[in-house]
């Protein structure tokens, strides 16, 4: 299975050696050529007003439309989110184009500035293994966003609890922070920056189910040696800069 990164601007270079840990290769895509030689496409973090920007003068979009509309598989990760929305708030004046399908409202900025970034440990019963492995995941969210209504086809996989007023809201709300919806997964938050793979593992099985069109929304993970392996240590204060 070849994987297609769309590698425009952000954190594709940690998607493609998070693929190469589950032994898949990923490609960068950057032209709407390159949308063809792949099955399932990864829209990584960074910034999506930037990105929107870069896919418009590169005339992506009608491809990348086109890759939802045929039901390929798509995972957007944080800005990657955003551009899978239907609809965004919280943009720059004038708004910015989105690729769409996925039918939910994203607040861009949900949590707050780059200073609000932050790491939470989720509940996410999708990733637990058949033979009992964790469900917890530890998200990092870097000025990241959140879904604040998602339609009735939408599967909410994962949800945060707000503890406090700063990381935005009223503290003590649960905000959806990961969903599926058929052929697409989006994640607010960044799994190609921890060692755990097992989104990616997850989104593969998903792919791999819509491609032989046994598709339906529950996948199971296989439990994964890596996640003996040490998260990431990253802080928000040595978090990539996505402007
Ligand atoms: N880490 C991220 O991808 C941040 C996304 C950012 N909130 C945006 O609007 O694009």
């Amino acid at each position: 299975m070849v994987v297609g990164v769309l590698a425009l601007q952000g954190s594709f270079n940690e998607h493609i050696a998070a693929l190469r840990r589950v032994g898949v290769k990923g490609i960068e895509v950057r032209k709407a050529e390159q949308l063809e030689k792949v099955s399932s496409l990864i829209i990584p973090g960074g910034e999506s007003t930037t990105m929107a920007k870069l896919a418009h003068y590169h005339n992506l979009f009608p491809a990348l439309r086109e890759f939802v509309r045929l039901g390929k598989p798509v995972w957007g990760t944080c800005a990657g989110l955003i551009f899978l929305a239907d609809k965004a708030v919280g943009q720059k004046e004038g708004g910015q184009e989105l690729v769409g399908g996925l039918d939910c409202t994203v607040h861009r900025n949900y949590f707050g500035s780059q200073l609000q970034s932050f790491e939470a440990c989720l509940s996410v019963p999708e990733l637990a293994s058949k033979e009992g492995g964790p469900e917890t995941f530890r998200g990092v969210f870097i000025r990241a966003p959140a879904v604040l209504e998602a339609g009735p086809e939408v599967k909410v996989l994962a949800e945060y609890l707000t503890s406090s007023e700063k990381e935005g809201g009223q503290g003590g709300e649960k905000v959806i922070v990961a969903v599926r919806q058929g052929n697409l997964l989006g994640t607010a938050f960044h799994p190609e920056l921890t060692a755990d793979s097992r989104w990616h593992s997850y989104f593969l099985k998903m792919a791999g189910e819509v491609e032989e069109g046994t598709s339906n929304s529950t996948v199971t993970i296989a439990s994964s040696s890596d996640l003996s392996l040490p998260f990431n240590e990253h802080t928000a204060n040595d978090l990539p800069i996505f402007e």
